[in-house]
């Protein structure tokens, strides 16, 4: 290949071009990394004749896999289908799939998501008489957590626990919790990499066969990685030593979850003989975009320096705008938004609205809905967590795996069959008792004592089962869910509740039919153990359309490695971003790691960046007076527009209805009509439940009595206006104005 065929830079090309022996690629945001990869897979192919069955390239979502897949397949026209690509989750499971069962096993195994964690966490800490005031199961699935990542068992973890009495129950929990998922034939994410790992170390004829399988491994992101995932390709790696990562340690933003920048900082102790090549051209950005990003990560002191340059032109400068509310910052970007695809031609897929936390994008998903703007969030409530997703996948994976215990508990009273907790307590006691599996229990059920009348219950239930899964056998997984959903008339009775609720819910029905259908078009060997793997595997990112025309709305997490011709970095306040813990704490490289945030949120922006902020801000029902984030202030003033600071929500008021209560709820009765996986938040209960209306006579403690003129829907709360007798026309949340309607 050459430089002008590629499209790639002398030193992009170097590392293209070095496929033998180790090699770090350490560069900075939008240089050009995972194109790199993407190159380096084709150039193996195409020009070292490797076959494409021994590349192994690990990608952070399975829609960057997916894509990296894609434009291989563009350059070198073949193979790309027998590329490993994939996520290190889905390699793992790919391989435990085939040899789960020397770990003892079954090679059909369920994988647990954190819901089905937390309840087998709940349970256990039921079981133990654990006080949930004194423990809390997050934090202790947290524990368990970092502990599978450092690949510590439970042995382990109990001596290290030593005489600290409360890290011996977490130790008691986490054996407890190993045992019960090995009772129940299922994993949970963390088990994939550290069961893999261990199949690795224990079958060494295993992990030779996978070396001789890989001989070239890619790792993009490679700042993510944590202890056992570094372990995972190291030790697939040591044979043939064709190891490349390419990573930033500047975009290391995962330490809460393991990730250990370290493994990129200590790359060439490992591999002393590794090559490092570093990029520093972006392409990414405007100038002005980078700079700004530049200015903010130099703050950061432990960092390996580099500054990125770019030949694009300096673009605009970047707006900043502070609002009074966070209402008015969700209205003016809805309005941007807007006035860019009426006026400026923009589609509304060139934009991103990114913030730090989950909660910040119920109210711009509210003003985009009253501006028909179409959207879609990644992340928040993920498609298959909702409650009539899990029931029937639940029935799916009894069908698989009737020893997953829990899919079998979620079922066993859905739809209510009369088979209540006492029934349930005494199969369990029973099944304790004899040492067996909860489902084999069930169908035992005669011999369980004091049964009575739910004995035929749960015959009933048994034998229904028993049948779904002999038809199983030769129903495809569409007939199968088909037949479910007839014979336990799930749907049916939805359809009698009639509510706007059921409606949304049987469409998200209608929606996992129409994946099964996908999946049973584009897989190969379509199966329902194969369905259950891949619905456990998605990521909220791998839904997302190209094709489709809507803003993305995420955490700032989540937008890793993504581009955007125009970003919103939303929520720019000191308390928020950088968070109120980070300020608060005492250690200031979780101050760092928030920045390594801002800088990631900073580059993801290709032509236009805007920083919003409010003054005031409801956060968990209190009003909270924020600065302005600090980050901001670290970006220097001549690559700042302030343009229309003040006033401007006033006279570039986006054109659309103004918000009334009426108008919300219309907007969210045509959500639930049009797209019923948008309109969530509006199911969530309002806090304040107002009895005076527009034109009311109302009484304020401190500013007397006034007339409302407006009131505004922000979701969990409304924003009233009141024109004061005595003090002038105000404008407060309806909660904490506690009015007196007169
Ligand atoms: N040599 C090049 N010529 C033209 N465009 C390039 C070149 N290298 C990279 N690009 C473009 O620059 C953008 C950023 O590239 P890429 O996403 O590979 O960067 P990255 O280093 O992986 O970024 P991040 O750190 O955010 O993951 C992409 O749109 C890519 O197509
Ligand atoms: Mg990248």
């Amino acid at each position: 290949m050459n430089q002008t065929e590629t499209g790639l830079n002398p030193m992009q090309m170097e590392a293209v071009e070095h496929t033998e022996g180790p090699l770090l690629i350490l560069a900075g945001a939008g240089s050009g990394k995972t194109r790199v990869l993407t190159h380096r897979i084709a150039s193996l192919i195409r020009d070292k004749g490797v076959n494409p069955w021994n590349i192994m390239a690990i990608t952070f979502t399975n829609k960057a896999a997916g894509e990296m897949r894609e434009r291989v397949d563009k350059i070198v026209g073949y193979g790309s289908e027998r590329i490993w690509v994939s996520t290190f989750h889905s390699s793992c499971v790919r391989i435990l799939r085939r040899h789960a069962e020397r770990l003892g096993y079954a090679n059909n195994f369920a994988i647990y998501d954190t819901d089905d964690q937390k309840s087998l966490i709940k349970d256990i800490m039921k079981r133990l008489q654990m006080d949930p005031k004194l423990y809390r199961d997050r934090a202790i699935m947290a524990a368990i957590s970092s502990a599978k990542d450092e690949m510590i068992e439970p042995d382990q973890y109990r001596i290290d626990a030593g005489i600290d009495w409360k890290l011996q129950k977490y130790a008691a929990v986490y054996a407890e919790y190993q045992a019960e998922l090995k009772k129940n034939n299922a994993m949970d994410f963390d088990d994939l990499l550290v069961q893999t790992v261990k199949l690795f170390q224990q079958f060494p004829e295993v992990l030779d066969y996978y070396q001789e399988q890989f001989r070239y491994i890619m790792v993009d992101e490679y700042q993510d990685t944590n202890t056992v995932q570094f372990r995972f390709v190291s030790l697939l790696a040591a044979k043939y030593r064709n190891l490349c990562v390419v990573g930033d340690d500047d975009q290391s933003i995962y330490k809460f979850r393991g990730a250990n920048i370290e493994n990129i900082l200590s790359f060439e102790h490992v591999f002393p003989d590794a090559k490092v090549i570093k990029l520093e051209q972006n392409y990414r950005s405007t100038q002005n975009i980078l700079n700004a990003a530049n200015e903010v990560i130099a703050n950061n002191q432990g960092r390996k320096a580099k500054r990125l340059w770019t030949e694009n032109p300096e673009g605009d400068l970047i707006d900043l705008r502070q609002f009074q509310s966070g209402f008015e910052e969700a209205e003016y970007v809805a309005g941007e938004i807007t006035r860019g695809v009426r006026t400026e031609g923009k589609k509304y897929r060139d934009y991103a609205i990114l913030y730090r936390t989950n909660a910040q994008s119920r109210l711009f998903e509210e003003k985009l809905l009253l501006a028909n703007v179409p959207y879609k969030i990644v992340g928040g409530v993920n498609f298959y967590a909702r409650r009539e997703i899990k029931d029937l996948l639940a029935y799916l994976r009894v069908i698989e795996n009737p020893e997953d215990d829990l899919a079998v508990l979620r079922i066993i009273n859905v739809p209510r069959r009369g088979i209540g907790a006492a029934t349930i307590n005494k199969v369990q006691d029973w099944e304790a008792e004899q040492g067996i599996r909860f489902y084999d229990a069930l169908l035992e059920a005669e011999y369980v004592p004091g049964l009575m009348r739910s004995l035929n219950k749960i015959k009933s239930f048994t034998s229904f089962l028993q049948v779904l899964r002999a038809k199983a056998d030769y129903l495809s997984v569409k007939e199968l869910l088909n037949e479910i959903i007839e014979e336990t008339g799930y749907v049916a009775d939805l359809q009698a509740e009639g509510t706007e609720e059921a409606a949304a819910r049987i469409e998200n029905i209608d929606e996992l039919i129409s994946k099964i259908a996908d999946y049973e078009e584009s897989a190969e060997q379509p199966s329902l153990g194969g369905f259950l793997q891949e619905v456990a595997l998605v990521s909220d990112i791998d839904s997302v359309d190209e094709e489709s025309d809507y803003v993305l709305l995420m955490t700032l997490h989540s937008a890793k490695g993504l581009e955007f011709p125009n970003v919103f970095l939303a929520g720019m306040e000191d308390g928020i971003f950088p968070s109120y813990m980070t300020i608060t704490g005492d250690d200031p490289s979780e101050l760092e790691e928030e920045r390594r945030l801002c800088y990631v949120g900073i580059t993801r922006a290709m032509q236009h960046l805007t920083l919003t902020c409010a003054r005031q801000r409801m956060i968990r029902g209190e009003v909270q007076y924020n600065k302005m984030s600090r980050f901001v202030k670290e970006i220097p003033r001549e690559l700042i527009s302030l343009e229309r600071e003040r006033g401007e929500i006033e006279d570039r008021k986006p054109k659309m209805d103004i918000p009334t209560r009426g108008s919300v709820y219309a907007a969210m009765k045509q959500a639930f009509r049009e797209k019923p996986q948008q309109a969530k938040t509006f199911s969530a209960q309002k806090a304040t439940k107002l009895d005076y209306e527009i034109g009311d006579t109302v009484r304020h403690i401190k500013f007397g009595v006034g007339i409302v003129t407006d009131i505004v829907d922000g979701g969990r709360d409304y924003e009233v206006t009141v024109n004061f007798d005595q003090a002038g026309t105000k404008k407060m949340f309806a909660s904490f104005a506690k009015l007196k309607k007169l």
